[in-house]
């Protein structure tokens, strides 16, 4: 029986492409580009933060069913164009959530303990020529969460551990941490009202930029920004500038707003750790979201509900 098509449209894991290899007929993007015959037989498409799922490469396979990313966000697929052509959509959720609170946690206790400064100064020799002098306590700061939802709330318990007492922004306010994290209606408030904050919320329309200038003043001298989520929340400029001017205190980030591209001016700042987006990236969890997108597109094939569907 002839197999099923299905186009990968870029690099994510070698552990997903043996994966898919051994089940579908797979084209992969990046190496090569498909032929007209060839692309009518493309039924999925597996994509990834690095390269989506736009309207141009959707229209380009007319037999598309299904488009299932290697990953939770789902910002880098033409959500809209896949509704109107009945097209279902799967992502990577929970398997992760994990890792990327952890990485959140790391970086928090890294800007504050200035763990990579550390270990420059130990490396370039400079331990017998001069003391490395103080950090900033972690434990017990005031800690700040915008979007509590899978990945915000781990990080709320993680947070809880190291005697941090919880605020969070939302949509709406979550009944079920009534009386234990504090609600702010606005990002400003909880910027205002916290010494680490971390952006972990869905990048969409509503919440691009929603780390803006007022919200870094907010946050203040003394304050640390901790994105793990998508480097639009942040207006980056914005933040390369209080940065450098010493009006936020820290900033660590594992996402940009032109990725793999960094602002030439983070580079130079002490203050600030940098990540190539990987806070989902262990060997464990990449296995765990190869094995959830090849579930999802059995299940789609054998006409059984989606395990994860996002639409
Ligand atoms: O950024 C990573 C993801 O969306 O999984």
């Amino acid at each position: 029986m002839e197999r099923i098509g299905v186009a990968m449209t870029s690099p994510v894991s070698s552990y997903l492409e043996e994966e898919v290899e051994g089940r579908f007929k797979v084209f992969k993007l990046w190496k090569h580009p498909v032929n007209s015959e060839q692309a009518q037989s493309i039924r999925a498409v597996i994509c990834s933060t690095q390269s989506g799922a736009d309207a141009n490469l959707i229209d380009s396979f007319p037999a598309l069913e299904i488009v299932a990313t290697f990953s939770v966000g789902v910002d880098k697929i033409d959500l809209k164009k896949c509704m109107e052509k009945g097209i279902r959509v799967t992502n990577t959720p929970d398997v992760l959530t994990d890792d990327v609170a952890d990485a959140a946690i790391g970086l928090a206790i890294g800007v504050c303990r200035r763990i990579c400064e550390c270990d420059r100064f130990v490396r370039s020799g400079s331990w017998p020529k001069r003391e490395f002098g103080l950090a900033t306590k972690f434990s017990g700061k005031s800690v700040g969460i915008i979007g509590l939802g899978r990945i915000g709330s781990a990080i709320a318990k993680r947070a809880e551990a190291f005697g941090c007492p919880i605020s969070y922004f939302s949509r709406t306010e979550k009944q079920h941490h009534k009386g234990y994290y504090k609600y702010f209606p606005t990002v400003l408030d909880l910027a205002a009202n916290s010494q680490i904050m971390f952006v972990t919320c869905a990048l969409t329309e509503e919440t691009k930029h929603i780390v803006n200038r007022q919200v870094i003043d907010a946050l203040g001298p003394n304050g640390i920004l901790i994105n793990v989520a998508r480097g639009a929340h942040v207006d980056e400029p914005e933040l390369v500038s209080a940065l450098l001017e010493g009006r936020l205190g820290g900033a660590g980030l594992d996402v940009f707003g032109n990725e793999p591209h960094v602002p030439q001016q983070l580079l130079h700042l002490q203050n600030t750790i940098l990540l190539p987006h990987v806070g989902s990236d262990t060997i464990d969890t990449n296995i765990a979201m190869a094995d959830l997108v090849i579930a999802n597109l059995e299940a789609h094939f054998r006409n059984d509900p989606l395990i994860t569907p996002v639409s």
